[in-house]
Order: structure tokens, then C-alpha cells, then sequence
């Protein structure tokens, strides 16, 4: 395409939502469409962006991800659609852009053990199918899980929060290999003239003529040359942490802070950064027994390996032919955990979990290293506390300083802690203490609520699902534009104006579906 003639859509990240947009505003054969992607092209070689573990490739975070597709609890897109005064986002209306993405492809797999309503599921491009292999575990996990904590099997993709599920996951059926953002929507437009995809094109400033967003300056991370592109309109979909940053290194952004790293402020946008929601966990760990398959086991049991290798070459199925955490429960805690701490947890709508239980055969200790192990995790759902994203430099090499918030006020702590205690204890019972007979983490010696919150603050972590911080209705208009300045939108993950109930890479994709039916509506694009 002519590098002289301005783009007509300018898009910043080559993740779920913004190779959605890209995808379906190229559908207009007259809008010249272009994408750069911080990292490389090779949806095999993913370079995650070390410090703050996002995808950095083409396909973004759907090229590291867990693979895991849920939606969660509908009451929280008609919240979104409450503050955002965008009625697209309405859980109605997000069930169509859920599907729109979407296709359900069956697997060999006994129909009586995955509770999973098909209709939920459309002609979309990315692929979503069930596992082809259980762990031992599996099974006894949700059938304890559901008559502990009195919980339905049912699936997270038809509007439920509250349940236990033998997940379906972002995976192509036929070979048992990844579907991503870029082989799904990518693939799907990288052939079309009008669109153009430019890879290790590391954006570092939105360039503005006055007010109005006309360009974005890149660097070719390949040769180390910088390159300005020119757009009518610019669409940031740079995820949660890198959406932020890349606005205020371009002057949008909380004054004092642009100006306390010498940032020329553009538009003193308080909001930009604000918000940031992420789901936090902390993790047992339990040495277990040989006949659950482990990533120790594909490491360190030659049998073990060649089994798996073996089975996954026949079929892509066995212990290399599923992703490695496969079961999950979400739910809520009594209202008698946060008496005293106020109404926040108390007063979430009846469909939204406090809690999240799932475990994975990953080692998540190195000092475990030697052992074949089950982690189970234990995270909180919806958090009261709310961190954020500013920066300390203006160099787009350095990274922006994050606050995650976690465990941030008195009630998201008392929830944690019971959830983590009673979790602890579960795995004590009859039925699942035969796969973890033995404690490693915390360990047996850990008794007394200080050592437990010791071992929370020493156990915790990031499920990477950062959300909300350039949300819509806040920092954003209904139409995704950024207040105060012309022709920047940010949408994807940021844009959400909270967190969803489980995994948000469904959301993800919905949500740049749904940014752009707006952007089409509102620029009089065709999308064929
Ligand atoms: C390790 C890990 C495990 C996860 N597991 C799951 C799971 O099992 N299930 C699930 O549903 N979700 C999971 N997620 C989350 C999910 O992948 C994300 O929510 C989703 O990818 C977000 O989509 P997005 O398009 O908003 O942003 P991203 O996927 O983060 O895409 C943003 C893209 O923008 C690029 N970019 C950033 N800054 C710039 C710049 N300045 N210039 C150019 N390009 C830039 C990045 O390189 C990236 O490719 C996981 C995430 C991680 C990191």
C-alpha cells in the first residue's frame, strides 16, 4: 500500500480485540487498514514483554494465554452498558458479539462429562473446543467442588458466574493446536489489499496536530529505524498496560504526571491509567502421586513423556494435548466474611462470584523444581480495590510503573484469606487428599492467621488479566473516542470499564467486535 497516503484506520496492537477491529473494518474494501504489532510475526516464537507478562507478538496475549475461554456473570456487561451509555455492551448484545467471534468445534470427548450449550457459539473465527484428556484429578475436583460448595456443572459461556466447569478452551480441535487472534482474525484479513500488517513496529508516541490524533511514529524494532505513519483515525487496542502508557508518553494523560517526566501535555486526562482491575491468586502446592500427569512428569519421567508423545502424535491427545489447568470453580463466600468491612463484596449482584478455584500441573515454585506437583490456586473476582498504571519516564523503552493493588483494602484481604484457608482445607478431605499428600507450600507449619497472611503475601500473583484502565465511560466516550482530543479510540481490554467474572480473552475479542459495529456506525464504514 502507498506509505504516503494517510491510513484510514491507524491501529495500535496486534491482540484479540485489535485484529478484530482491523479484521472486520478491512471487511470495506475502500478503508485502508493498517496494524502494528509490537512483536514479531511468528505466532510460534511469542515474546511476552517480560515485566509485566502481556503477549508481545502477533496474536498478543492469545499467543501466551492459558488457552481457557469463559464469559462470566451477564450482570456485568449491563453494568458496562450502564456507565458507559453504550448499549452494545449489554449482556444481550455482548452474547452476539460472544458468538459472532466464535465457532464451537466438537472433539472426541465423552458428551455426558462437559456440560456445554453449543448455541452459545456462532460462525466466528477463533475456535473453541473441549479437552481430549482429563487429569486424574479432574474429575474428583468437581465433584467435590460442586457438593462442598453446593455448585451446578455448568459452562461459563451462556451467561453464568456462579458454577463449576470442565472448561472449553481456545484450541483448534482437528490437530489440538492453539487458535489465536492471528490465526483466526489475522489469517482471515492478512491477504485483503487494503489491510496492512507491520510487525516489530514497537509504537512509541501518537503524534497530534492540535487536538487532533493524525499520526503515530513507530520503531521498526528490526532495523532500529523510526517511521511516522499518518491516519484519518488511530485505534489504540495495546492492552491494559501498554494502552496507557503509549496515550500518556503521548501527552494524554494526568497533567502533573506528564509534566513531573516532561511529557508537553496534549489533554490532561486524570482517567488515563486509573482503574486498573486485575485478578489476583495465591497458590498451594502439593507434591502428588504418579498417576497425575505433570509438567515435572513430561520433564523428568522418560515414560511418562514418551506416553504422552507418543499419544499426542496419534490422536493430540494425552498429557501434551491439553492446556495445563482444566478445571474450575467460581462462587460466593458467606456475607458473614466481610461484616464490619463494608457493603462492597456484600451488594455484587447474585450472579457474580467472590472466588475462584482452579489448579494447574505447572510448577509455579522453582524451588519445587524437583518435585511433580499440583498448584492449586485460590483467586478473588471481583476486587474492591482498584490499582493503577503512571510513568517515571519518557522513554517508550522503559516501562510504565505499575500498582496492582492486590489484597488492597480490608475486605478484598478478608476475603482472600478465608477463601485461601478454606481451599487449603478442602484438599485435606477423603476425596481429594489422595492426589496431594503432601504439603509443600505453604507447609504443614503454617497454622496461625499471621503465618497464613505471610504465606498469601508470599504466594501471590497475577493471572495477567489486567482490565479498565483507560475505561469507556470514564476515559472514553460512549464511542470509544478519548474525551478531549479527535481521532483516538482505545479499545480491548482497557476499555472495559471493570472486571468480567473469569477469564477475559472471550471479552477481549467481543469487545473489539463491538468497538467495530460503533466505529463502523459512527464513520459510515461497510462492513461486508
Ligand atoms: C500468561 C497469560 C495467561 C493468560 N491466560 C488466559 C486464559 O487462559 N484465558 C483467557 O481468557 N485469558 C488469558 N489471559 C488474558 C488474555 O490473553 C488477555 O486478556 C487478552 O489477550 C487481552 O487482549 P487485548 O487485545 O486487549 O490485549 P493484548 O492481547 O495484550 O494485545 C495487545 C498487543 O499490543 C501490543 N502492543 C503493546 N504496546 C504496543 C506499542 N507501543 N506498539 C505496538 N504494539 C504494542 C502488544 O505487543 C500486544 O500484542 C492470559 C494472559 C497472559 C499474559
Amino acid at each position: 500500500a502507498p506509505q504516503n497516503r494517510p491510513a484510514d484506520y491507524l491501529i495500535v496492537g496486534g491482540g484479540p480485540s485489535g485484529l478484530v477491529v482491523a479484521e472486520q473494518l478491512s471487511r470495506d474494501p475502500r478503508k485502508h487498514v493498517v496494524l502494528l504489532e509490537a512483536g514479531p510475526d511468528s505466532s510460534l516464537d511469542p515474546l511476552p514483554a517480560p515485566e509485566v507478562w502481556q503477549g508481545r507478538a502477533l496474536g498478543g496475549g492469545s499467543v501466551v494465554n492459558g488457552m481457557g475461554y469463559c464469559r462470566g456473570a451477564q450482570s456485568v456487561f449491563d453494568e458496562w452498558a450502564l456507565l458507559s451509555g453504550n448499549e452494545g455492551l449489554s449482556w444481550e448484545s455482548m452474547f452476539d458479539a460472544f458468538k459472532a467471534t466464535t465457532h464451537f468445534q466438537e472433539d472426541v470427548h465423552p458428551a455426558d462429562q462437559v456440560a456445554i450449550n453449543q448455541s452459545s457459539f456462532g460462525d466466528g473465527p477463533l475456535e473453541i473446543t473441549t479437552q481430549r484428556f482429563q487429569l486424574a484429578l479432574d474429575r474428583p475436583f468437581v465433584d467435590k467442588l460442586s457438593s462442598s460448595l453446593d455448585l451446578t456443572e455448568i459452562d461459563f459461556v451462556s451467561g453464568y458466574g456462579i458454577g463449576v466447569t470442565e472448561q472449553v478452551d481456545a484450541i483448534r480441535a482437528g490437530n489440538r493446536t492453539r487458535s489465536s487472534a492471528w490465526t483466526s482474525f489475522g489469517w482471515l484479513a492478512a491477504n485483503r489489499p487494503n489491510f496492512e500488517v507491520r510487525h516489530n513496529a514497537w509504537a512509541s508516541k501518537i503524534e497530534f496536530t492540535g487536538k487532533k490524533a493524525d499520526g503515530v511514529t513507530y520503531n521498526d524494532t528490526l532495523t532500529g529505524s523510526f517511521n511516522t505513519i499518518r491516519a484519518r483515525e488511530i485505534v489504540v487496542a495495546a492492552g491494559a498496560i501498554g494502552s496507557p502508557h503509549l496515550l500518556m508518553l503521548s501527552g494524554v494523560g494526568p497533567a502533573d504526571q506528564l509534566e513531573a517526566v516532561g511529557i508537553q501535555v496534549v489533554q490532561d486526562s486524570p482517567q488515563v491509567g486509573q482503574n486498573l482491575l486485575d485478578h489476583h491468586y495465591v497458590q498451594l502446592v502439593y507434591e502428588t502421586i504418579p498417576e497425575m500427569g505433570t509438567t515435572w512428569q513430561l520433564e523428568h519421567n522418560e515414560t511418562a513423556a514418551q506416553e504422552a508423545e507418543a499419544e499426542y502424535a496419534a490422536n493430540g491427545g494425552g498429557l501434551k494435548g491439553i492446556p495445563d489447568g482444566n478445571v474450575f470453580a467460581a462462587f460466593r463466600i458467606p456475607d458473614s466474611v466481610f461484616d464490619g468491612l463494608g457493603d462492597y463484596h456484600v451488594s455484587l449482584p447474585e450472579d457474580r462470584p467472590h472466588i475462584l478455584h482452579a489448579y494447574t500441573t505447572a510448577p509455579f515454585r522453582t524451588e519445587f523444581a524437583n518435585y511433580s506437583t499440583i498448584s492449586p490456586f485460590t483467586a478473588l473476582v471481583q476486587p474492591e480495590g482498584a490499582g493503577n498504571i503512571t510513568i517515571n519516564s519518557s522513554d517508550y523503552r522503559d516501562m510504565p510503573v505499575i500498582n496492582s493493588a492486590s489484597w488492597a483494602t480490608p475486605a478484598d484481604r478478608a476475603a482472600i484469606t478465608y477463601a485461601y484457608k478454606e481451599y487449603r482445607s478442602l484438599f485435606t478431605s477423603p476425596e481429594l487428599s489422595p492426589y496431594a499428600p503432601v504439603e509443600l507450600f505453604p507447609g504443614a507449619n503454617v497454622t496461625t492467621d499471621d503465618e497464613i497472611w505471610d504465606a498469601i503475601q508470599r504466594g501471590s500473583g497475577s493471572f495477567h488479566h489486567p482490565m479498565g484502565s483507560v475505561a469507556i465511560g470514564s476515559a472514553l466516550d460512549p464511542n470509544w473516542r478519548v474525551h478531549g482530543v479527535a481521532g483516538l479510540r482505545v479499545v480491548g481490554t482497557p476499555a472495559a470499564p471493570n472486571l468480567v467474572t473469569c477469564h477475559p480473552q472471550g471479552t477481549a475479542y467481543a469487545l473489539g467486535y463491538r468497538a467495530a459495529m460503533d466505529i463502523a456506525a459512527a464513520d459510515g464504514v461497510h462492513i461486508l
